[in-house]
């Protein structure tokens, strides 16, 4: 249960000093210390505004080794790193509902202390005032279903590939190829946003042309979601066009354009936000470094985002199935009992029909986007065949059929096994 009043984040810690210390010297530089006593942090100033250490539990494990660089160490021959899981707490009084101050004090300067060869943030609890001050997702998963038309199932969707270097009418040739395919969801590449050789204006024309023919044809359109990473202006002036034009969805990279780019955008929007985690790896990689996805992703629901990246399982990047399906766990557990932002989570990277029998087991849900680039695009029969091969993947295991088993049947199925590895 979060406390209306205070802040919570928990964080792994790995210091060679005792831990209780650099846990006190973390809480008094995010808060009313720093490296000496001043004269002005009074008792009561300390009692109003200092954050608290709210729990440490020590590890048994210690390690003879720093995971970090850089860090202090006592003098003597025999240091070890001792690892704790800590929580801190801050009265909201010190920054307000305010996600940027709160972001620069549960995440700011903290990561560098030398007290530390190691800390991670790794939840967050918030006060309600922040579910009141800012939008969070305005269309979340119901109001994508709403507007993919698609229930019960996965959305599935595809990224534009080659990522860049097609041009506005050849992109929108192969939307219409995906559209007659009967795809539900189609994105730029977050490689792809308004460069002089398809800029953003003139493909958005061209494709919102082919899925709005499409739609007028067949009841079906496709949500296209264009990537309108850009300055502020440019990215409401490139939304309106949207819009405009009858689209249904936006996608920005959260890193590039920022808390203030995604919170503006979350004010502006008429549509849902595909949220873009490139960059993510940087906060992520190293274990004892940075965010977990699970305190990372409550900054940008809060924002206002309606899809969020989880990457996929066996994906081309490093990180483990588990930990992919935790991320989307994350994404659809409510954050306040009042306003739950949950967000539709996309599984992308490396994915295609392989991947959705053990993505349905592990996560037990369809609420997710299930996006595949090469997975679809590479289909050696074609980019419809390679639509047809995830919807089969996701018919079989819904019913709870054996892929393979339900290759034998379905061509574009076992092609796809075979190219992708069954
Ligand atoms: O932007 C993305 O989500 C990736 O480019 C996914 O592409 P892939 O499905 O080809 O890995
Ligand atoms: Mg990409």
């Amino acid at each position: 249960m979060a406390d209306p009043v205070r802040i919570e984040a928990d964080y792994l810690i790995e210091t060679a000093y005792d831990p209780r210390r650099a846990a006190e010297a973390m809480a008094g530089e995010q808060s009313s210390g720093t490296f000496v006593p001043v004269p002005g942090e009074t008792p009561e100033l300390k009692a109003r505004s200092a954050a608290r250490i709210e729990a440490l539990e020590l590890f048994d494990e210690v390690v003879p080794v720093p995971s970090l660089p850089g860090a202090g160490r006592p003098g003597g021959e025999d240091v070890v790193y001792r690892r704790a899981r800590c929580t801190l707490s801050w009265p909201i009084e010190n920054m307000g509902p305010s996600l940027p101050n709160l972001v620069a004090t549960v995440a700011g300067n903290l990561f560098e202390l030398r007290q530390f060869s190691g800390l991670r943030l790794l939840d967050l609890r918030l006060p309600t005032a922040f579910a009141d001050a800012y939008p969070g997702p305005s269309f979340g998963v119901e109001g994508t279903r709403r507007l993919a038309n698609v229930h019960g199932r996965p959305l599935i969707g595809t990224i534009v590939k080659p990522s860049v270097g097609l041009g506005p009418e050849e992109t929108a040739a192969l939307v219409q190829t995906l559209c007659e395919a009967g795809i539900d969801f189609i994105k730029d590449d977050e490689l792809q946003a308004d460069g002089p050789h398809c800029p953003f204006d003139r493909r958005a024309e061209a494709v919102m042309r082919v899925v709005n023919a499409h739609a007028d044809r067949t009841g079906k359109k496709a949500m296209v979601a264009f990537n309108l990473t850009g300055d502020l202006d440019q990215m409401r002036r490139r939304h309106d066009l949207v819009l405009a034009l009858g689209g249904t969805c936006v996608m920005a990279s959260l890193n590039a354009v920022g808390l203030v780019g995604m919170v503006e955008l979350g004010r502006h929007t008429q549509l849902p936000i595909h949220a873009h985690r490139n960059g993510w790896g940087a906060l992520n990689r190293h274990p004892l470094l940075g965010w977990s996805y699970v305190a990372w992703q409550k900054i940008w629901r809060l924002a206002g985002v309606d899809h969020m990246h989880v990457n996929g399982l066996a994906n081309k990047f490093c990180e483990d199935d588990d930990s992919v399906i935790a991320s989307a766990r994350a994404c659809l557990t409510p954050m306040f009992e009042a306003k739950p932002c949950t967000v539709m989570p996309v599984f992308s990277s490396g994915q295609s029909a392989r991947q959705a029998d053990g993505t349905f087991r592990a996560l037990g849900s369809t609420d997710l986007i299930f996006a595949a680039g090469g997975g679809i695009m590479a289909h050696p029969d074609g980019p419809a065949a390679g639509v047809a091969s995830l919807r089969e993947a996701w018919e079989a295991a819904m019913a709870g059929i054996d892929p393979a088993t339900h290759a034998r049947a379905h061509p574009a199925l076992a092609r796809a096994l075979e190219t992708y590895g069954g």
